[in-house]
């Protein structure tokens, strides 16, 4: 860092002794958390600086979705995007190193009405967060998959950006998560640097001509960052974009990208890079014609579920064996065909409910997407009540309306409850719940 900084050396020394700034970036599709007085993000409409880390599972607006912890340099990519790509037209987006979701939740709120985002984590062990923090963000237009980078050579030309958000060797974390240090070593370093060219080499191939490839990594040093860059330009053809941060925003140019130091910015060190695909071989693959194991939802199944979703002709449904109801918008049922018939297990579509006999039991995903109907009864929860619900508790509400209700906080989604009048069914995911004591509050 000496040999990268130079004189600036002892001013980055001094920033990583202090704490990490605490920034949020607000959903705009759940607005419920009140920004007056924060400080903004310079470079994302919606990040916000915290005077302090507060815990945020005792906030059921962070369960609802209405916010999402991130680290603020990392929110740059809104800015890069929307320099070098239109959002005219819908866009098919990869995020292909996506667990635990930061990324692929900003890009849900950047991409153009009518997108699709695919949301791929090669970990299976991770990809329960991805599924969870993209329900809670609750767009229809995400999907998740699990595959190994190599695995998408089907979809050659497919999508219209890319991002990879390179497992790395982490430098720019060692302020943050000190576990980040014992980890490191100069053969780690390089170790990634040769894992993060084979995962380059993929999703180049998978952007479509006149797409963008979008690089980035929490670390310094030049083997991961300006050397992968450059490769990127020189062995895999791609052009290097220039883009164009204002000086105040404190970013430093490097060779072919930009990096994020702590000491010149309220942020992490995080290194960002973008390329166009001049030319390139275009998509030629086919939908599939069936999903898998899924068939059409029964006509009477269908009826009832027009009870649940907003506007139920803008999206269509498939049904499992199960009688698990998946839905997702119908602009994009050929892209999902064909996202289906290119990958081996295809990708999961997000839960709308199950049939039970002749009940409708609706998923917690569901409770969260900004598709849900609003018409569906709810119940407006205090937080006291709401941390409560989260704790998988069984409320009393004698004056509540019998049946399916929507446990709500500030206006949001938290999960469903089923209300027998002298008792209510608490039907949030096991897993979901918080696990924390919260008597103290
Ligand atoms: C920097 S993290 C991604 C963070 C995420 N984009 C976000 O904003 O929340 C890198 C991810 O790459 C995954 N990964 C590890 N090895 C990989 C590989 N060989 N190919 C693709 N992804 C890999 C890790 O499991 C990790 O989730």
């Amino acid at each position: 860092m000496k040999a990268q900084l130079g004189a600036d050396f002892p001013a980055f020394a001094d920033a990583l002794a202090h704490e990490s700034p605490v920034s949020i970036r607000l959903n705009p599709a759940k607005a419920a958390y009140d920004p007056s007085g924060l400080s903004r993000v310079p470079w994302h409409p919606d990040g916000f600086y915290l005077p302090r880390r507060p815990v945020f599972t005792l906030d059921p607006v962070f369960h609802a979705g209405g916010y999402y912890v991130q680290e603020a340099s990392s929110m740059i990519i809104h800015e890069a995007l929307s320099q070098c790509v239109s959002r005219k037209h819908p866009l098919r987006i990869l995020d292909l190193c996506a667990a635990p979701g930061g990324k692929s939740t900003l890009l849900a709120s950047w991409m153009p009405e009518g997108s699709l985002l695919l949301a791929n984590e090669v970990i299976r062990s991770r990809v329960t967060v991805l599924k969870e923090n993209l329900e809670r963000w609750g767009h229809a237009g995400t999907f998740t998959s699990s595959y190994d980078p190599d695995s998408f050579q089907k979809l050659t030309g497919f999508f219209d950006v890319v991002l990879v958000d390179a497992p790395c060797s982490g430098e720019g974390l060692f302020r943050k998560d000190p576990d980040a240090i014992q980890e490191w070593s100069a053969e780690h370093v390089q170790l990634c640097a040769a894992r993060q060219q084979r995962i380059l080499a993929a999703a180049n191939a998978l952007v479509a001509p006149g797409g963008v490839l979008l690089y980035s990594t929490c670390t310094y040093n030049e083997f991961e960052n300006d050397q992968n860059a450059e490769w990127l330009a020189t062995a895999q053809g791609l052009t290097h974009l220039l883009l164009d941060f204002p000086k105040e925003w404190g970013l430093t140019a490097r060779a072919k990208g930009y990096q994020c130091y702590p000491h010149r910015l309220s942020g992490e060190g995080f290194y960002l890079a973008a390329f166009r695909k001049k030319e390139g071989i275009t998509f030629q693959g086919k939908p599939s014609r069936y999903m898998g194991k899924l068939y059409d939802v029964p006509k009477k199944n269908a009826a009832a579920i027009q009870d649940w979703v907003q506007n139920p002709k803008d999206f269509f449904y498939l049904q499992r064996p199960d009688g698990t109801v998946l839905f997702a918008p119908k602009n994009l049922h050929e892209e999902l065909m064909m996202l289906d018939a290119a990958l081996p297990q295809g990708v999961w579509l997000r839960e709308a409910g199950e049939f039970k006999g002749k009940d409708f039991i609706p998923a917690q995903g569901l409770a969260m997407s900004t598709a849900l109907h609003t018409a569906v009864p709810t119940v407006e929860l205090n937080r006291v009540n709401s941390l409560q619900f989260l704790k998988k508790e069984s409320l009393l509400l004698p004056d509540a309306p019998k049946g399916w209700l929507l446990a709500q906080h500030k206006g949001l989604g938290l999960g469903w409850m089923k209300n027998l009048g002298n008792r209510t069914n608490n039907y949030l995911p096991k897993d979901w719940r918080i696990r924390m004591d919260i008597r103290e509050i």
